[in-house]
């Protein structure tokens, strides 16, 4: 008995999977396209016959009146992860996807958003009065009847397509809140909890690049590059070429980039900051080169000049890839040029190993001022051809 139920359900859901999940992605997306993009974020303008469609259809997703919901969402992003925030994800994971639903909260907690641009909007207005009405009509009459005229099945039309619909449409849109804060990284700001990620992306029809889209939020898009999975703009861009849709707005590519890689430079220094580059220069004290000169001399001191900072390589010296005499014949002298390519050109690895080894820096920097100071003070150069 249950054994011939389930292959009864099967067989239907083999049948008709294909229309019901048509209908599941078109339910998902006119909300997305309409309440989302076109009201909540005026991306693009739509001509009045597309707005009507989106608003009759919106309404079939049973998730607010344009009005309510677009001031919602607006008020989400002016005040994402603060306490006004009306989905906060601060709050936890639940309490983004469906909690804030459930708990009741007076209206002067979430914070203020700016309507008036809907309140002015006929359309708007006329589905908010009839909000109650529409959504038993789209939300429950046409699905069922789109099933049951087209394909005779109006009781899988009333459970798939009407009630099972409103389920797995409602989670998906949710997850935007929910999941989009939660999953992924943050690649043009990560002050805030929106996140981009394929996943939340395959799940809400491209809202998944959350982190872009509270950035630039009144950019149609939510994927900027090609290979990113966002369909409800390319439905948008769809209805443009149509000319049912117009004055699609993209933020700058320049602007974009600059988050980018803002974020990219933050990573770096973050980076950085995990290793050791020595003192930095500007906190090295400061002696002449007479100094120097009378530290290595007198204190032996196993020090060498270099583009005007003085290293200390007595650890070094028997690690020295060239050789332990380079290093011992350059104590106390300048050996910039040596260093710089007169003897060897160092790599940036040798230049990185001597972030760790400065002690000072020499008054009036390199070997050319120590040479006009006082030109009897041995350079290299002078006795290469013994060292060599
Ligand atoms: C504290 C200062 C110095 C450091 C940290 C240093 C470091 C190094 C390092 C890491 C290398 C391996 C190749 C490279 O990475 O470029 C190298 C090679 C070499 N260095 Fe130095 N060096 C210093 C000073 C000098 C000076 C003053 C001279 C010459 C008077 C010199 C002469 C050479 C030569 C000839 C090689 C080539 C070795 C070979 O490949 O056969 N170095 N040094």
């Amino acid at each position: 008995m249950g054994g011939a139920y389930l292959i009864k359900v099967h067989c239907m859901i083999r049948r008709h999977s294909f229309p019901y999940l048509t209908h599941y992605a078109h339910h998902l997306i006119k909300p997305l396209l309409g309440y989302h993009r076109l009201w909540a974020h005026r991306s693009y303008n739509a001509g009045p016959a597309m707005s009507f469609v989106l608003a009759l259809l919106g309404a079939g997703a049973v998730e607010g009146s344009i009005k309510w919901w677009s001031r919602g969402h607006r008020a989400h992003h002016r005040w994402t992860d603060t306490e006004k925030d009306p989905y906060s994800a601060h709050r936890g994971l639940f309490f983004s996807h469906l909690g804030w639903m459930l708990i009741k909260r007076p209206g002067w907690k979430i914070g203020h958003a700016d309507v008036d641009d809907l309140n002015k909007n006929k359309l708007v207005q006329w589905q908010h009065k009839n909000y109650l009405a529409l959504i038993f009509l789209m939300g429950v009459v046409f699905p069922t009847a789109v099933a049951g005229l087209g394909w005779g099945d109006w009781r899988g039309g009333y459970f798939y397509a009407a009630i099972l619909r409103l389920v797995f449409v409602h989670h998906a849109t949710f997850c935007v809140n929910s999941l989009a804060h939660w999953l992924g990284e943050g690649p043009f700001d990560d002050r805030h909890s929106p996140r981009d990620h394929f996943i939340t992306a395959f799940m809400t029809l491209g809202e998944g690049y959350h982190n872009f889209h509270h950035q630039f939020p009144q950019d149609y898009r939510n994927a900027i590059r090609f290979y990113q999975y966002d369909p409800t703009k390319w439905v948008i861009a769809t209805c443009a070429f149509f000319r049912l849709a117009s004055h699609l707005k993209t933020f700058p590519e320049n602007e974009v980039r600059k988050g980018q890689l803002q974020m990219i430079e933050k990573r770096v220094l973050e980076k950085k900051t995990k290793l050791q580059w020595g003192t930095p220069i500007a906190d090295l004290p400061v002696m002449s080169f007479e100094d120097y000169h009378h530290a290595c001399k007198n204190d032996n001191k196993k020090w060498i000049l270099l583009e005007g900072v003085v290293y200390d390589v007595a650890e070094f010296m028997s690690e020295h890839p060239g050789g332990e005499k380079y290093l011992k014949m350059g104590i106390g002298k300048d050996m910039t040029a040596a260093f710089n390519g007169g003897m060897y050109d160092h790599s940036n690895a040798a230049r990185n190993l001597l972030s760790l080894m400065r002690v000072a820096v020499v008054e009036f920097g390199g070997e050319v001022e120590a040479q006009k100071k006082n030109p009897s003070i041995p350079v290299y150069g002078d006795d290469h051809a013994k060292a060599a």
